[in-house]
């Protein structure tokens, strides 16, 4: 089977390197035949080329690994791929989360594969779990860390102290973050993770616009020292539940006791929990991010084209859901700085204590349509706001 990569970056070489060093029998039937880079100068291999007709019109191609990142030109090369019935695999959340459905149905229409398990979780299974337990089972709740960038961070702020500046510059280093790395602090990675597990999940479209999301980008030293106090470890979360046809998902930092799972997933590591009508609570675990981890993923997917695997799961995205934000609840940390926001804090907590010169709260019991109305009156004055839901 003849593979056209398109980006020679981290993942990119992650694919390169597994299927090169395999001495497995199965993998010997692959081969990758050209790598699209965008720069002429830093070609090194014989079969890389700055041309990408060379690879997307190249009928000797069978399957193309998209690994670019982006929207455009990605989502233009992907299209041109599956309608000239190449099989398609991508690690980009971002083009995935926005042309899911339309991806799908082009594969469909051309007979072909696309196929995006790197997009979430890294190298976990969990796409491919999603749609093995569907093939028995209705799924009420997917939650989890899908963020490896935002976890490392904030595991390395409590473990051992480091400043947040200073330990993003290292998940950089390791390849662990976007090109623009804001979309991990601020959670818009995972809004786009959640809205493709969700849409798998739940068997509709999901918009990234209907997500709420908050990110950690204003987590300081002090929130976390009377976190650790309290015996509770923060992670960056997300939720999506479904009741009857109403769903709800959200991304926001969370706060775990520090005996459960989710507190002591560490390092670049996520975890993904499902419940399922029959199978009850799974959950799956592993690395989150990184240049190995991912390349297997995608390796893996591209074994079940070759296997013809990815015929065993049909699915659609035919349900039709309506956004209901009461469907998810809880206690709120909030850490603000003017004294004029108690007034806006009042109706929901009378318990004000003060953190170094800030000031926080913790509110009664939320839904994410009361949360969200009270951060969109506080944000007009604060511009440090940091908060967190109590799971
Ligand atoms: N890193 C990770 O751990 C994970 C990444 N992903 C996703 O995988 C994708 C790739 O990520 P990653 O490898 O980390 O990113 P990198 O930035 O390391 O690699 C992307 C590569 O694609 C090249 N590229 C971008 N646009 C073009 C183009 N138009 N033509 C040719 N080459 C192009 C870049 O070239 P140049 O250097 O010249 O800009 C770069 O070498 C992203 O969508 C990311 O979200 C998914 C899971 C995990
Ligand atoms: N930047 C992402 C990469 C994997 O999806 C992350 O940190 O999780």
């Amino acid at each position: 089977m003849k593979i056209g990569i398109l980006g020679f970056g981290t993942v990119g070489s992650g694919v390169y390197e597994i299927i090169s060093n395999s001495g497995n029998c199965l993998m010997k039937n692959l081969e990758i035949s050209k790598i699209l880079i965008r720069d002429k100068n830093k070609i090194t291999l014989d079969n890389m080329t700055i041309e990408p007709n060379e690879l997307l019109c190249d009928d000797n191609i069978d399957v193309i690994v998209e690994v670019m990142g982006g929207i455009h030109p990605a989502y233009e090369y992907i299209m041109k791929a599956l309608k000239s019935g190449k099989h398609v695999v991508s690690a980009n959340k971002a083009v995935v989360s926005k042309y899911l459905e339309e991806f799908t149905q082009t594969a469909k229409e051309h007979n072909v594969g696309f196929l995006y398990e790197a997009s979430v979780g890294g190298g976990i299974p969990w796409l491919k779990s999603i749609k093995q337990v569907k093939r028995i089972d209705e799924i009420s709740q997917v939650y989890g860390i899908f963020n490896g960038t935002s976890n490392f961070i904030l595991y390395n702020m409590f473990e051992k102290g480091y400043d947040f500046n200073e330990i993003l510059k290292l998940a950089q280093d390791k390849g662990y973050a976007e090109s623009d790395p804001s979309a991990d602090i601020d959670g818009i990675d995972i809004q786009r993770k959640l809205t493709i597990i969700s849409s798998l999940a739940f068997d509709t479209v999901i918009k990234e616009e209907s997500i709420p999301t908050f990110g950690i980008r204003h987590v300081t030293k002090s929130d976390i020292n009377y976190f650790k106090k309290q015996n509770i470890t923060l992670k960056l979360v997300a939720t999506s539940v479904k009741n009857n046809n109403d769903y709800c998902s959200c991304v926001e930092p969370v706060l775990f006791t520090n005996n459960t799972i989710e507190a002591n997933v560490s390092e670049n590591f996520n975890i993904g929990s499902l419940t399922g009508s029959s199978i009850g609570e799974l959950k799956f675990y592993g690395q989150g991010a990184g240049k190995l981890p991912t390349g297997n993923a995608i390796v893996q997917d591209i074994i079940d084209i070759y296997t013809e695997g990815y015929q065993n799961y049909p699915y659609y995205f035919d349900k039709k859901l309506s956004l209901n934000q009461n469907l998810i609840k809880g206690k709120y940390f909030i850490r603000f700085s003017n004294e004029q926001s108690k007034e806006v804090l009042k109706d929901v907590a009378n318990d004000y204590f003060k953190l170094d010169s800030s000031h926080a709260i913790i509110t009664n019991e939320l839904t994410i349509k009361e949360s969200q109305s009270l951060f969109e009156k506080l944000s007009k004055s604060e511009t440090n706001l940091f908060y967190a839901r109590y799971n």
